[in-house]
């Protein structure tokens, strides 16, 4: 098997989300489509509530942020003119969400109300959470040997924590030290990593990151964290000059603590 040793100042792995612990294709084909399904009943359910509310302030702020873009659907300000036009402000919503989703985008409007949809869904027990096989045993094994564990990923804290939550392995929340979504900025940023570091109050070069896009990582190494590239079933192929550059896991097993047995 192959061994990655982890450098002696790491005293915390941060861990990316999709195609790291789960399956692209858990998010691809159960998470992603279950949005575009059940947005419109969401919202006509919804619609009264503060917290949807919110929700839509946000994706049209962010609609106008987007207006040059090509392809982008615009959100109308609410007119308050009968039944017709809320159901036009909604179909509006609605296609802005899947504009927003046919281009993986990771907006952290799209993110909120997506967490707020999945919530239903979770909590019911309708839905469960994937991780891969080795990632329960070895985060079990890195906190036995003192390191933290925080979570990094485009979807919201409320969504990591529903997974983390409701997962196939049960209730693993209690497994991770703390959570961070886009709110503290996007990860192909190397500033998002420095105020991670911050909030966490260690140093950048205490942290491990390990995600399975390559302008993450890049963006997290400018920033003086150590970086790995988790390669998985399902993920996007790297090219000859990525896998040369940076070290690369297919498991989390392949991990080498020097403090642990
Ligand atoms: C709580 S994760 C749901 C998946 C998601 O919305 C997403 O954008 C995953 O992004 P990641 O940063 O984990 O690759
Ligand atoms: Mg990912």
């Amino acid at each position: 098997m192959v061994v990655l040793s982890v450098p002696a100042e790491v005293t915390v792995i941060l861990l990316d989300i999709e195609g790291t612990t789960t399956p692209i294709a858990f998010v691809k084909d159960i998470l992603f489509p279950y949005i575009e399904e059940n947005v419109k009943e969401y919202l006509q359910t919804h619609w009264e509530e503060e917290e949807c509310q919110q929700d839509v302030s946000l994706l049209r702020k962010q609609a106008e942020e987007d207006a040059h873009l090509d392809g982008a659907v615009p959100i109308p300000a609410a007119s308050g003119n009968g039944v017709d036009d809320l159901q036009q402000m909604i179909q509006a919503v609605v296609d802005n969400v899947c504009w927003q989703m046919s281009l993986d985008r990771k907006t952290t409007a799209l993110k909120q109300l997506q967490g707020h949809m999945w919530r239903a869904a979770f909590t019911a027990g309708r839905m469960k959470a994937e991780f891969f096989a080795d990632v329960v045993p070895a985060v079990r094994k890195w906190r036995e040997a003192g390191m933290k564990v925080y979570i990094y990923s485009s979807g919201s804290v409320e969504a990591q924590k529903l997974l983390f939550g409701h997962s196939t392995e049960g209730d693993i929340l209690e497994l991770v030290d703390g959570h961070f979504d886009t709110k503290i900025g996007h990860k192909v940023e190397s500033e998002s990593y420095r105020k991670i570091a911050d909030s966490i109050g260690c140093s950048t070069n205490n942290i491990l990151f390990l995600t399975d896009v390559t302008r993450e990582a890049s963006a997290a190494e400018e920033a003086d964290v150590h970086v790995a590239v988790v390669v998985r079933p399902g993920n996007a192929g790297l090219t000859d000059d990525e896998k040369t550059y940076y070290s690369l896991i297919t498991s989390f097993s392949e991990l080498y603590l020097p403090s642990s047995t």
